[in-house]
């Protein structure tokens, strides 16, 4: 079933040169894409190819110039307010760099327990925070409820991140290139957490990177992007293994592979 549409998205943004003149550059150019109930999505492109333009969209940071993005059969594209705050409560957004999303002045439990109350969470707070640090899988809770962002690694400052996005019960998860300042060992561990937080919570995740090793280990189908436009889309393993498009070709034959081992004369 579908849970989410994106249809015929067109984003431009003004690139002012003087007060009176300014370049038009086109972002993303009439995309259209289906994200399915519990799927992991994956969004690759190299730089510039707009996919951070696409999440931003998605989560209404940015407006479109032209299309529609339904959630849950309804057009939520000029949604304003109180729809707007409902909207975002069911898709939440995880950013490359944690470092720069959390407070170095705050503790884990503080940025935890901030959007629960900040949404007038119902429950017992303490003890949904504990739960929330468990399912990113930083265990026992107590033992990071005092910490500091500066006394996390990268890994546990993503975990903490993902836990504070998972606290308003989203149904969308967008993690927009979550582990590439992360060393390849934690990258695995969070890759792996992406797909135990769709088995356990039944979530919908887009996992949005240039990288197509990563990409094929954890995602079900991909869209490919290249200069605003889709030039491929289907099953992950298909696409990967066949790809019709020159562009996926080439992404392909750039993506190091990391188990090859490394000839040397
Ligand atoms: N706020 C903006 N103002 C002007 N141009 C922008 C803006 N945001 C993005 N662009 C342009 O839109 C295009 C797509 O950018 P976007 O950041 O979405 O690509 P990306 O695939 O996420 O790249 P990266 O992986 O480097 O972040 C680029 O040409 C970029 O320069």
């Amino acid at each position: 079933m579908s849970l989410m549409e994106i249809q015929n998205l067109t984003k431009e943004f003004t690139v002012r040169k003087s007060l009176t003149k300014g370049d038009i550059v086109k972002a993303l150019d009439e995309v259209s894409l289906e994200l399915r109930e519990k799927e992991l999505l994956g969004i690759v492109g190299a730089s510039g190819s707009g996919k951070s333009t696409l999440a931003r969209l998605m989560v209404l940071l940015y407006r479109p110039t032209s299309g529609k993005i339904i959630f849950n059969n309804e057009d939520v594209s000029h949604h304003k307010g109180q729809k707007l705050k409902m909207y975002r409560k069911n898709i939440q957004m995880v950013f490359q760099d944690p470092y720069a999303s959390l407070d170095p002045f705050h503790n884990v439990e503080w940025h935890i327990k901030r959007p629960l109350l900040i949404n007038h969470y119902k429950g017992n707070v303490s003890d949904r925070v504990q739960e929330l640090l468990t399912q990113v899988k930083l265990d026992p809770p107590s033992q990071f409820l005092d910490k500091y962002p500066h006394q996390m690694s990268g890994g546990q400052r993503q975990r903490v991140y993902m836990a504070r996005a998972l606290a308003t019960e989203p149904k969308v998860l967008i993690a927009d290139e979550p582990v590439s300042m992360l060393d390849v060992s934690l990258r695995i561990e969070i890759l792996e957490l992406l797909l135990s937080l769709r088995e356990n919570l039944g979530i919908s995740i887009i996992y949005i990177t240039h990288d197509l090793n990563t990409v094929s280990m954890i995602t079900d189908r991909i869209y490919v992007l290249n200069k605003g436009k889709v030039v491929e889309s289907g099953n992950t393993k298909q696409v990967i293994e066949n790809p019709v498009d020159e562009y996926t070709r080439r992404l392909i034959k750039a993506a190091p592979d990391p188990y090859k081992k490394i000839e040397v004369d």
